[in-house]
């Protein structure tokens, strides 16, 4: 079966995008994902995007990680769908709803309400979300959101100065975070103006991360380092988040298009 798919990316963070919506693919499995995501022999992706029909919403958006592991939101995949969409849409995600409209060069994404309590992360114990009383080598006291998917946050002098590729796997994978987490090191560049690495769950070093720039942004105001409006300047461009009085995120920032093709479906499934 031959299938058509539109490569995207945000701000770098780049994404196979397969639209069931109208006509039914093959169920995705993590090893197909795993597959079409590898970028030697497959077509490439930090994540793979499945849009299929919904119940409750306009379409549902379901995101894979480059290792096959189904996640539960997607930043800067949002803002993808929202341009390839082409209008303001309410849709499903394993995170909860969120609310998605193309805007000036890229997209608007409201991206629902942050989770602080440590069982919402989750956290393997209790414990402090704000400043958590843990540490990895120099990177130590983080804050940790869940945006739809777990973020641990970790403000830094500069961000350039961590080793992020050899920590992110250690603190992904550690036994506190029971459904593994979204490793991001932050430093205040500016006033209400963060720098942004971070070391995804399932996909590693990424140009960009859209939920870890909420997490990030939501406890930076949380430590009282920002305002209600924050830019966050990641590897491959900054990405405008605010939160709002009734405690909604709201991103905005580019989303593109790189190009379309397709795949014979039984050499990857
Ligand atoms: N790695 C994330 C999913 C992709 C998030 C990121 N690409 C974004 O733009 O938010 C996770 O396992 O929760």
């Amino acid at each position: 079966m031959r299938v058509p798919f539109v490569k995207m990316h945000g701000l770098g963070n780049d994404f196979i995008v397969l639209d069931a919506r109208k006509d039914s693919l093959p169920a995705m499995t993590g090893a197909a994902a795993r597959a079409l995501a590898d970028r030697r022999t497959g077509i490439g992706c930090d994540q793979l995007v499945l849009l299929e029909p919904s119940e409750t919403e306009a379409f549902r958006m379901r995101i894979f990680n480059a290792d096959g592991s189904e996640v539960e939101a997607c930043g800067n995949a949002a803002r993808a769908v929202a341009l390839l969409h082409g209008e303001r849409a309410r849709i499903e995600t394993g995170g909860g709803p969120i609310t998605l409209e193309p805007a000036q060069g890229g997209a608007r994404v409201e991206m629902g309400t942050p989770r602080f309590d440590w069982e919402s992360i989750p956290l393997a114990f209790a414990m402090d979300t704000a400043n958590m009383p843990v540490g990895w080598a120099e990177l130590e006291n983080p804050a940790a959101v869940n945006v739809g998917n777990p973020h641990v946050i970790f403000f830094v002098e500069d961000t350039e100065l961590v080793d992020l590729a050899a920590l992110g796997p250690l603190i992904e994978r550690d036994a506190l975070f029971p459904k593994g987490v979204n490793v991001n090191v932050a430093s205040l560049v500016g006033p209400d103006h963060l720098r942004l690495k971070v070391w995804e769950r399932g996909a590693g070093l990424t140009r960009a991360c859209g939920t870890g720039a909420c997490a990030s942004a939501v406890a930076a105001m949380r430590r009282g380092m920002t305002g209600r409006t924050v830019t966050v300047t990641l590897p491959g461009g900054d990405l405008v988040i605010e939160w709002r009085a009734d405690e909604t995120m709201v991103m905005t920032g580019p989303a593109c298009e790189a190009f379309r093709g397709s795949f014979e479906w039984d050499d990857y499934a």
